[in-house]
């Protein structure tokens, strides 16, 4: 700055000062620019940064040069320009600014003079302050070649005067910004510092006010007091900007650093120790499925009245059929069967596939045995047309009967006898096969003889032709694993013809997704070789119809979706939804508490001969069936199981193990007593068991009852300690569990539906389906595992519009559950069970004063007689001495 004025003596100083505030304004105008156009173009380069040990250290950021060759005219008629356009060079960052300038700008002509003041500042933004701005610029960056033309063209005018200094004054700029970059003087420093450190940090802070910034004046160094008090008016504006400028920076330091600024009028707000508030807590949508959120079809089932019943007529059955029906007991159409019949029937409509959700033993199964008999029986030639699959080997028996009761009825109207078959496991398979299955015979019996032979050698590598091979069957009743070995296995065994798929019990068998059965079935039944093997002879329909039924059905749409339906209907009874799970209209349960769960069985016991299971209403038919079978009953041995040894033995092939179980199990039960029991149990083995207290078996139970366990060797082993703690019942009492086997199992029902046998102690297998029509009680001697088993078991009772009673025994850690889940009482009480009148308590030893109903109140623990106690326990020793005995046998024939 210095060698710039100095030589400039014939000049006046304020000229040169207001040059130099120009020229500064316009450097630190190139600053922001720089900042701002390299910042957008990510140009930007930051200034080195100072060292902090020397002043003489701290960098000083270079002004920016700006080199662009190219200049830019200024508009013609400018004054400034005259006489010729001189070229402006400007930037070009900066052209669009020029550009602006001009258009808006007037050219101002800079006249320097003693007497005049000088021109006064335009601090404002806008044009208006560009424009001293780039009038520097253009003299400072006109090049040499052009100034010195530009030199002689103007000389004798203000212009030659004005033009040394610039010519000057740019050369001296050069050599001070050169000087700048290497080393900067420790003068200049002092002024610049702050500036400096203010820019460097307002880059860093605030880019965007930099626009709004105004450039602060630079003082030159020489004559400075003289410059002062001539230009004081000027600074003190700078003076005050500054000023006004400071409370930015304060807010600006506020937002950086993020502490609040002292506000003296700021209300001062006590943060004391309450709790900060906080958001308030998201509640989960614990929203059980509603209608809302299910399929049309399931929202808005078809409901129909318990009460509604029509004839088999009425609905489009023929006389004859219906006849035959009649004389089979059937004699009209229960509620669900009014609403299923017509949507399975023949029928002019768009038919799709049905899925029922009727409670137990209200006539599912003949809703669609009935329509779909009846289709059958329209054809001539016997193709595999239907599919029944059910979870359990009874099931598909009891089944079997109804199919063959409605084959019988509509036969005999001149229809197709439509022939029937099972797989269910109980045969060798190879039967099984051949009974389902026949090679074409084309060529004679002899052929037709070898072409058997193939068949029971058949190996599944083969590849066979399905056109060789004929059904033998219309109808196919089966479990899914058989199912599904003889689509794998079953030479000929084609699902080509099936226009019926029939899932009963769908929620167990879709929640039991064995080997994959419904993709593998599926997937076959969507093949359609030929269009017209399906087709519904009396129908405009054609293709699979599917009908899904349950007692307890899914509501869970992911589930029903593998049934891939098509334009499904939903038939429920009337007052019910999606998912509810109603019991028989008949039904009375009640609750028993069991305060000593080591006393359990005496419990059951003391139920068992009260006269609590005979205040059910019981089924006429049945008391005279079981009088006059009395005098058989001593005589059906081969029916009844007979849990007396002897029975024991007889079981002892496919129960030998369970019963090995269930002894140990008897030991650990009897615990302390098994040494006094050891002692008195080969006496007590020959001996008649004493009654003590107990009431009086009556040595025939008058009812009929089904009691469930949790488990199959909790079966055996309870129908045994029954068989001794009671002789008089022992062959009274069967055994229904999965390890039994098939034929025993079959024996076992046909006994109990002959009256034959009263007692029955099952495993859950016995749980669904199990039509036992005489049936009046059934008894929970284990809580179920859920509110589903429970419909199920229960339902096993009450059915076809009979009564019925459900008895529980609860012991302690076993009632909440029963209470909230089952029975919809007490705190948080949640069931889908629906029933008609609420679950009571009963109290066994206060029965013959009360009887059902009372209530229970008051903990008074039932007293056993200690004769009945020491008898428990000699019961439960002998238990374990069988138990042991038939191990040893069992290890003996091992050992053979
Ligand atoms: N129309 C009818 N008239 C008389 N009895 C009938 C009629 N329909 C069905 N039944 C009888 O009602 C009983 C129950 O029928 P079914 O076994 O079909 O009930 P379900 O609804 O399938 O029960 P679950 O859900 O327990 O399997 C059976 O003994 C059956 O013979």
């Amino acid at each position: 700055m210095s060698t710039f004025f100095a030589p400039v003596s014939d000049l006046q100083p304020n000229k040169n000062l207001i040059l130099q505030l120009f020229s500064d304004i316009a450097n630190h105008f190139n600053d922001i620019c720089d900042f701002k156009y390299s910042n957008m173009y990510n140009r930007y380069i930051p200034p080195p940064k100072p060292k902090a040990s020397h002043p003489s250290d701290i960098p000083v950021r270079p002004p920016p040069v700006y080199r662009d060759p190219e200049p830019e005219p200024l508009p013609q008629g400018s004054e400034y320009a005259e006489p010729a356009p001189v070229p402006v060079q400007t930037s070009s960052w900066l052209q669009p600014y020029a550009k602006r300038i001009d258009a808006t700008a007037q050219p101002t002509k800079i006249v320097f003079g003693d007497d005049e003041p000088p021109a006064p500042s335009a601090p404002s933004s806008g044009p208006v302050d560009d424009t001293p701005k780039v009038a520097t610029e253009e003299e400072e960056k006109t090049p040499k070649e052009s100034k010195s033309k530009k030199n002689k063209e103007s000389k004798g005018d203000e212009g030659e005067v004005e033009e040394k200094p610039k010519k000057r004054r740019r050369v001296e700029e050069e050599e001070q910004e050169d000087k700048e970059e290497d080393t900067p003087t420790v003068a200049e420093e002092a002024e610049s510092t702050e500036n400096i450190a203010n820019e460097e940090q307002q880059y860093k802070r605030k880019p965007k006010r930099e626009k709004k910034k105004k450039p602060k004046a630079e003082e030159p160094e020489e004559d400075d007091d003289a410059v002062r008090s001539r230009h004081k008016s000027v600074f003190e504006k700078v003076a005050k900007a500054l000023q006004a400028q400071a409370p930015e920076d304060d807010e600006d330091k506020m937002d950086v650093d993020g502490a609040e600024p002292e506000q003296e009028e700021e209300p001062v707000v006590e943060h004391g120790l309450e709790p900060i508030p906080q958001p308030a807590p998201v509640a989960f949508d614990e929203s059980k499925l509603t209608y809302e959120t299910l399929p049309q079809w399931i929202a808005s089932p078809i409901r129909v009245t318990e009460s509604t019943t029509k004839s088999f007529e009425e609905l489009k059955i023929a006389a004859e059929p219906a006849k035959v029906l009649q004389s089979k007991g059937f004699k009209e159409a229960f509620a669900v069967q009014t609403a299923v019949l017509p949507l399975l029937l023949p029928n002019p409509d768009r038919q799709g596939d049905v899925v029922v959700a009727a409670p137990t033993g209200s006539g599912k199964t003949l809703s669609y045995v009935l329509p779909m008999i009846q289709d059958i029986s329209y054809g001539r030639i016997t193709n595999l047309r239907a599919l029944i699959v059910l979870p359990t080997r009874d099931l598909v028996q009891q089944v079997q009967q109804t199919c063959e009761a409605c084959g019988a009825a509509f036969a005999s109207n001149g229809g197709k006898r439509v022939k029937i078959g099972t797989a269910v496991g109980n045969k060798v398979f190879k039967e099984e096969q051949s009974a389902i299955v026949e090679k074409k015979a084309r060529y004679g019996a002899a052929e037709d003889a070898h072409s058997m032979e193939a068949l029971s050698s058949w190996t599944a590598s083969e590849t066979i032709n399905p056109e060789d091979y004929a059904s033998k069957v219309d109808v196919l009743i089966c479990t899914p694993g058989r199912l599904v070995e003889h689509i794998k296995q079953t030479p000929g065994f084609t699902l080509d013809y099936v226009r019926w798929l029939v899932v009963d019990e769908a929620d167990k068998l879709l929640a039991q997704d064995f080997q994959q059965w419904l993709n593998l079935v599926l997937d076959k039944l969507s093949v359609e070789r030929r269009p017209s093997r399906r087709v519904f002879p009396k129908s405009n329909k054609k293709g699979v119809r599917k009908v899904i039924l349950s007692a307890t059905m899914t509501h869970d749409i992911s589930m029903l979706n593998l049934l891939k339906l098509s334009r499904p209907k939903l038939v429920v009874l009337e007052g019910t939804k999606a998912g509810d799970q109603s019991l028989p209209p008949l039904l009375k349960e009640y609750a028993i508490k069991v305060r000593e769960p080591s006393l359990k069985p005496l419990y059951l016991v003391d139920l068992l001969q009260s006269e609590l299971l005979a205040a059910v209403p019981l089924v006429e038919k049945v008391a005279e069936e079981e009088t006059a079978s009395a005098s058989e009953s001593s005589d059906s041995d081969s029916c009844s199981e007979s849990n007396s040894s002897s029975g024991s033995d007889s079981d002892s092939d496919s129960d030998s193990d369970s019963d090995s179980d269930s002894g140990s199990d008897s030991g650990s039960d009897s615990g302390s007593s098994s040494s006094d029991s050891d002692s008195s149990s080969e006496s007590e083995a020959d001996e008649p068991k004493p009654k003590a207290k107990a009431p009086a078996t009556k040595g025939k139970f008058a009812s009929s009852a089904l009691i469930f366990t949790k488990s199959n060797e909790a079966a055996l082993r309870l129908s045994r300690l029954l068989a001794i703690l009671v002789p008089g019942l022992a062959h009274l009492i069967g055994t229904l569990t999965s390890t039994t086997k098939t034929i025993r199992r079959t024996q076992t029902l046909r006994a109990f539906t002959q009256a034959k046998l009263r007692i029955l102690v099952a495993s859950d297998i016995a749980s669904r389906g199990l039509d036992l029509p005489n049936l009046e009680h059934v008894i929970n001697y284990d809580l179920p595992i859920s509110e589903t088993a429970y419909v199920h078991r229960v339902g096993r009772t009450a059915r076809a519009g009979r009564a019925g009673a459900a008895w529980t025994l609860l012991e302690h850690s076993e009632a909440r559950r029963f209470w909230r889940d089952f029975a919809g009482e007490g705190e948080g009480a949640s069931t889908n069970i629906l029933r008609t009148t609420p679950v009571e308590r009963v109290r066994l030893d206060q029965k013959e004063e009360k009887g059902v109903g009372e209530k229970e109140e008051g903990a008074k623990v039932e007293d056993f007689s200690e004769e009945r106690v020491q008898a428990y326990e000699r019961a439960l020793a002998q238990l374990q001495q069988e138990a042991t005995f038939s191990r040893g046998k069992k290890g003996k024939k091992e050992g053979r």
